[in-house]
């Protein structure tokens, strides 16, 4: 069953387009790793799939809701079926690890139940938090202060934080960045193995290609804001994955056409029709606006006309 929907999906930032309208499906149960080089939109998809970035255009259904036509209210009820964890998760320095973690069951909580939670876990919390954290070999720092943490450990509290929530659906940005090969393998292992045992959706993206072509039975490729390949890892052969990482789009069009996806498919390999130096509004060096991130108090207003939306095509 459909989980997550994408419908031609756009994101923009100012006059920047980040993701081209893409059109993709997640079914319930699946582990995904989202690979791509640096700047290809992998950071900007997970946040509209965290609907933390509202679309510039298209739809996103969640549980069959479509989240950005809900009332700010209920989009907020909506993410609890959700949990992102960031690159570099915001941990207050000096919270405790196993506040830092049972944070992670925050929401959908009472308020009644966070203070609690946040200022006298429970035996029974607290033991949760440690079997967490022990599973990914920080058992021993559960009173521990966060800014006592490497940055590899703070990476793993974003981690054990996701092993303790509710949310059927799990989306991580490059958890690894910051932990040593074996290490990263071994975390890795741990958030596959719960979210397959507890029936979860894992997306997660990832620069160990490797990695992801050996633990993921599905990968998604972004390559400038637009979908490169779609499918299982056999399927990413190392041409591809060369061409994915050096941008030689002579690959586009014989690797991956039988499960490359989405409204780009048969689209001119290798031309960004974002970066069009001939369109008025296009400046690729104007400092955008911020993402637009909701949960302000004027979330629900539609985008400002004011900023330009490039069209690709
Ligand atoms: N708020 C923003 N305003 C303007 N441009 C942005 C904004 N956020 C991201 N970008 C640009 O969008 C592109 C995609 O960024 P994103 O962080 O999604 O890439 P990524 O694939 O996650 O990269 P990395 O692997 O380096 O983390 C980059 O070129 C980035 O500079």
């Amino acid at each position: 069953m459909s989980l997550l929907a994408l419908e031609s999906l756009r994101l923009d930032a100012g006059t920047r387009c980040l993701i081209q309208p893409l059109s993709l499906q997640i079914n319930a149960g699946e582990q995904i790793a989202l690979i791509g080089p640096s700047g290809a939109g992998k950071t900007s998809l997970l946040h509209a799939l965290a609907l933390a970035l509202r679309p510039s255009s298209g739809r996103l259904l969640l549980n069959q809701q479509d989240a950005w036509g809900l009332s700010h209210s209920a989009r907020h009820r909506l993410r609890r079926q959700l949990m992102l964890a960031p690159q570099h998760p915001p941990l207050p320095p000096r919270q405790r690890v196993a506040v830092a973690v049972l944070a992670g069951q925050l929401p959908g909580a009472s308020l009644s139940r966070s203070l609690r939670m946040l200022f006298s876990p429970s035996a029974e919390q607290a033991r949760q938090a440690h079997d967490a954290l022990a599973a990914l070999e920080l058992g021993d720092r559960l009173w521990s202060r966060v800014d006592q943490l490497s940055g590899g450990e703070r990476q793993r509290v974003a981690l054990a934080r996701l092993l303790v929530s509710q949310a059927p659906l799990w989306l991580v940005d490059e958890p690894l960045s910051a932990l040593d090969p074996q290490r990263a393998q071994r975390s890795l292992g741990v958030l596959q193995q719960a979210a397959q045992q507890s029936q979860r959706t894992l997306v997660c993206s990832l620069h160990q290609v490797e990695l992801a072509r050996t633990l993921f039975p599905r990968i998604i490729a972004l390559r400038e804001g637009r979908l490169f390949y779609d499918g299982p890892p056999e399927g990413l052969d190392d041409a591809t994955v060369a061409a994915l990482y050096a941008g030689d789009d002579t690959h586009l069009a014989s690797s991956s056409t039988p499960i490359k996806q989405g409204d780009d498919a048969g689209r001119e390999p290798g031309r960004d029709p974002c970066e069009d130096p001939s369109s008025p509004t296009h400046d690729a060096h104007a400092n955008p606006g911020p993402h637009e991130i909701d949960g302000a108090p004027d979330a629900d207003r539609p985008a400002a006309p004011s900023a330009p939306h490039l069209i690709c095509r």
